[in-house]
């Protein structure tokens, strides 16, 4: 029998041949429900939606994966005051309770992951071990959730007595009914997450995926559904970003958990009243000191640049590396840029898919083309949309001001740009400064330079000496994920021990007997 594996974004070198015989398994299965028809689920029931979208696969524009048919500002009205209306039962079903439906759901997860990933594939472009470990931690999300609210009794503990007769509690309970709206990156995992955590701790739940996510949402939701959660518990609307829009503007929702760009996340901070977790972007750096294993700068920071065509969060997008070393370091980064294996994500080989969609070929295109008079493209620079679909070659740019917009502006390009800096604490400086703060990587074999790196560096999760990956990479349970700055709003982490605390508000109960 094969050996059941298990992929982690640090372990994406996992060759295992029983890992790609079962995902192929699961490309056969997910070719059988392309065409599906996606549409809001309310109450565990398909409802009609608005005027459909077609949603294409960003490796092979041919595909078209699905229908969607977005929710209407009504089914999101229907879908609050189905949550609403559910919120007392589930806010009192006894949590253990709750924690074995959600633990059955992540078990679902992980059986049918070859199946998920293949979608997912095809829906995003993840080559086939990111999208394994997209699943994967969606699950692990959805259990560390489960673990954590077991660890703390359900958050309920007697507090001191001062009076006789008088006896306190100290109780956490649910909000209600909670938004989740999520981006097009991490499909799944960053649907699951703050789902799996909101309903972990009480509240009932509609979720509002990106549309490009559709597919990867609705899967999510059959797991969940599958697994015995209450129908009223959850509610998807899929959509672009107008129901997005109506969720947060509904006064029938407590509090919700966004996860986005910058940009609409400050707009969503403004416009909600309640308790808002934002999650959003990144212009992670690397710094490589003289003193550094250059080997395993270079691939950690090719990992973080290239993985998902440079589109994740926590994607490392500028580099200050040590004038002495900086030659040498780029000539490693760019043998790396020219030989990760571009192409359609579904292929073993293929480290490197496409970019999201025609869009993003343009900014590239913009941001070589201006990369190429302001400096030195030293690797990439080509759009490879001849191999049928979005597709960009891995790019590092040299040469560029300090203050160049590359340096400064969240691209979400499978783009880098390398600057030669004085010292580590010159690199440290320029790391932070930037209005963003998520992850941020160092690599030196000097223990002082390490200590200086780690007492300075303004960011939520950091890396020293991580060739897997030298800002990306974060496992629930091991690296807690959220962002400083202008890229989180709560200074609490997702996979952490203080996140699902969050999604409850705390209840002091004094009750004096007779
Ligand atoms: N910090 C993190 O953990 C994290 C993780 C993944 C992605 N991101 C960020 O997400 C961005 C890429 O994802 P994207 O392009 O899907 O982001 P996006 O901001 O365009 O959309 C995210 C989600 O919000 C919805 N939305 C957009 N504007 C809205 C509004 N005004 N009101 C309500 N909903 C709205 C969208 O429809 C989508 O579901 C990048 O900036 C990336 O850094 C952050
Ligand atoms: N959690 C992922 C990034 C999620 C954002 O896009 C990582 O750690 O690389």
């Amino acid at each position: 029998m094969t050996e059941r594996f298990r992929v982690t974004y640090a372990t994406l070198t996992a060759d295992n041949p029983g890992l790609h015989a079962a995902y192929e398994d699961g490309v056969r299965a997910a070719r059988n429900r392309l065409g599906a028809t996606i549409a809001p689920i309310i109450d565990g029931e398909t409802a009609t939606g608005g005027e459909p979208a077609v949603l294409r696969s960003p490796g092979d524009t041919a595909l078209v994966l699905a229908e969607v048919r977005p929710a209407t500002d009504a089914d999101v009205a229907r879908a609050v005051a189905a949550a609403r209306a559910a919120a007392p039962a589930w806010a009192a079903t006894p949590w253990r309770e709750r924690l074995a439906v959600l633990r059955r759901a992540a078990d679902l997860i992980s059986e049918r992951s070859p199946e998920l990933a293949a979608i997912m594939t095809m829906e995003v472009g993840k080559n086939r071990l990111e999208a394994l470990g997209d699943v994967e931690e969606s699950a692990d999300l959805i259990r560390y959730y489960c673990d954590q609210v077991e660890a703390h009794d359900g958050f309920d503990r007697p507090m001191a007595t001062i009076a006789p007769r008088e006896t306190t509690r100290s109780v956490l309970r649910p909000y209600g009914v909670w938004a989740v709206i999520s981006p097009f990156n991490f499909p799944m995992a960053l649907a699951a997450g703050p789902a799996g955590a909101a309903l972990a701790a009480g509240n009932t739940v509609v979720l509002k995926p990106s549309l490009q996510g559709s597919f990867s949402a609705l899967l999510l939701t059959e797991c969940l559904l599958d697994a015995g959660l209450p129908a009223g518990v959850l509610h998807l609307l899929p959509g672009g970003d107008e129901p997005g829009r109506a969720l947060v503007a509904h006064p029938g929702v407590d509090g919700l958990t966004f996860t986005g760009s910058t940009a609409a996340g400050e707009a969503i901070t403004r416009a909600f009243a309640g308790p808002a977790i934002c999650e959003m972007g990144g212009k992670n750096a690397a710094i490589v000191t003289a003193t550094a294993d250059l080997d395993d700068a270079a691939l950690g920071v090719a990992r973080s640049a290239f993985g998902l065509s440079g589109q994740k969060c926590s994607a490392c997008s500028r580099v200050y590396v040590e004038a002495s070393v900086h030659d040498a370091f780029v000539e490693r980064l760019v043998k790396h840029a020219e030989t990760f294996a571009v192409g359609d994500p579904l292929l073993p080989g293929t480290y490197v898919g496409p970019v999201i969609d025609a869009g993003a070929v343009t900014r590239y295109e913009d941001v070589v083309a201006h990369a190429r008079s302001a400096g030195r493209v030293a690797a990439g620079g080509a759009t490879m949309t001849e191999l049928g679909g979005f597709y960009v070659a891995p790019t590092v740019v040299t040469g560029l001001p300090l203050d160049d917009d590359i340096f400064r502006r969240e691209l979400f390009l499978p783009l880098v740009a390398v600057a030669p800096v004085a010292s580590a604490e010159e690199g440290i400086a320029l790391a932070n400064a930037s209005p963003y703060g998520l992850t941020a990587g160092f690599f030196s074999g000097e223990q002082s330079e390490i200590d200086l790196f780690l007492a300075r560096v303004e960011a939520g999760v950091v890396y020293v000496n991580r060739p897997a990956g030298a800002t990306t990479g974060a496992w629930p349970g091991v690296q807690p994920f959220g962002g400083w700055k202008a890229s989180g709003s709560t200074g609490k982490a997702g996979g952490g021990p203080y996140y699902v605390q969050s999604y409850l508000r705390e209840q002091s109960q004094t009750v004096v007997t007779s």
